[in-house]
């Protein structure tokens, strides 16, 4: 195998260099584009390499656009251009700017085969309406935005401290600094905001059915046990998280038709002793948070937490994939690195975290949605029963 690879690597090398050489040539692109059969993939590329280089601008006309909850005004039907403006409290002029900039961007049709010119939502930005959690991220992102101005410095270290640094004070907690309530509730929510996706793969990947005792730790304000807990109304459930959170767990949770069923407890998961062993434990978007040693002893906490047989699930956006790359080593790599901890892994990565913390038969789970989750498994044997 060693031996093909070696044949065909010189090979490979050689393409690329020989690829590469003839794109970087000015007049190897003024000829592609000029060629018939070649022009479609110049444009595509080209396209492609304005969008990256022009892409901070479409997210800010897109936040522009949330902000002035113009995708809600349009979800009512088409609207003529004053009264978009007018909802919107823009001139006309600044109005049909925006409203052209999302045309292009496929958030917005324009339709003027009538009397009016009309305003819709595109196929994109009606997916956006149905998704709260990509809103909540777009109205977050003002604060990922600012922390991004500086990439080098952030990435030599060299920053001031982030704005994200304080909006999740369990990162900045290792630094000796206290976490402040409302940056709780904020990140809480955020986190609430987005999970129902989450959720939904991981029901639909994987079977819980099995599971007589769940525990999901750092649950959150609840928001995936309580779609656990309609899915399988025999499993007796248990969230942990750190107290401000599991405040707003206890409140939120009270409020539902679920307040008996799931059990709230307070504590740090790296210190503090569970509450009883389980035969399912859960870390959704929990691992990424943290850097290898951290995992390995959280993950070795979770598997000693386990009844025989028992096992625990790591969910969250995994690199390695071509649907999730973008997702995990672009944007996660840059957002946690201005948090300040953690990283995103690929699974091959969480599977030597988990079997470095003794788990077993670790494997992953195919999920719909990459973007939204992977998903790993690790068990422990049951008695007398060893795993080869
Ligand atoms: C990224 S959020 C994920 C929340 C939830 N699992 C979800 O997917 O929506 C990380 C969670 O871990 C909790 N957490 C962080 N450090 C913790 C610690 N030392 N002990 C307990 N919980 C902790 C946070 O409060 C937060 O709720």
């Amino acid at each position: 195998m060693r031996a093909i690879r070696r044949f065909f690597r010189p090979s490979r090398d050689w393409w690329r260099d020989v690829r590469n050489r003839k794109l970087a040539d000015p007049d190897f692109q003024r000829s592609a584009a000029n060629f018939a059969l070649t022009r479609p993939f110049a444009r595509r590329s080209s396209r492609r390499l304005f969008d990256l280089v022009a892409g901070f601008v479409y997210s800010q006309a897109l936040t522009a656009a949330v902000e002035l909850e113009l995708f809600t005004v349009l979800s009512r039907g088409p609207r003529t251009l004053p009264e978009v403006a007018v909802a919107a409290g823009l001139t006309q002029d600044a109005c049909e700017r925006l409203l052209r900039a999302l045309q292009s961007i496929d958030l917005v049709e324009i339709d003027d085969s009538g009397e009016e010119t009309t305003y819709a939502l595109a196929a994109l930005g009606a997916a956006l309406v149905a998704n709260p959690g990509a809103t909540a991220m777009i109205r977050h992102h003002k604060d990922l935005y600012q922390d991004l101005s500086d990439p080098v410095a952030l990435l030599r270290g060299r920053h001031s401290e982030t704005r994200l640094a304080k909006l999740w004070p369990y990162a900045a907690e290792a630094k000796g600094q206290p976490p402040a309530d409302a940056n709780v509730a904020a990140y809480t929510d955020l986190m609430a905001a987005s999970q129902d996706l989450v959720a939904d793969e991981i029901l639909s990947a994987y079977d819980l059915s099995w599971a007589k005792r769940m525990l999901d730790l750092g649950g959150g304000d609840g928001r995936f046990l309580r779609k656990v807990a309609a899915a399988h109304p025999d499993i007796e459930l248990h969230l942990f998280d750190l107290p401000p959170v599991a405040a707003i767990a206890r409140e939120r949770i009270g409020d539902t038709r679920f307040g008996r069923r799931i059990i709230v407890h307070e504590g740090d998961f790296f210190t503090d002793l569970y509450p009883d062993r389980f035969d399912l434990i859960s870390l959704v978007r929990i691992i990424h948070d943290h850097e290898d040693a951290e995992a390995v002893r959280l993950l070795t906490r979770a598997r000693d937490a386990l009844t025989p047989g028992g096992v625990v699930v790591v969910a969250e956006p995994m690199a390695g994939s071509a649907d999730s790359a973008a997702v995990a080593d672009a944007y996660f790599g840059f957002y946690l690195m201005a948090m300040g901890r953690g990283r995103p892994r690929r699974p091959s990565e969480i599977a030597g975290l988990m079997n470095a913390a003794g788990l077993q038969r670790v494997h992953r789970i195919p999920t719909a949605l990459p973007i939204a989750t992977s998903i790993m498994i690790g068990e422990i044997p049951r008695r007398n029963v060893r795993f080869t």
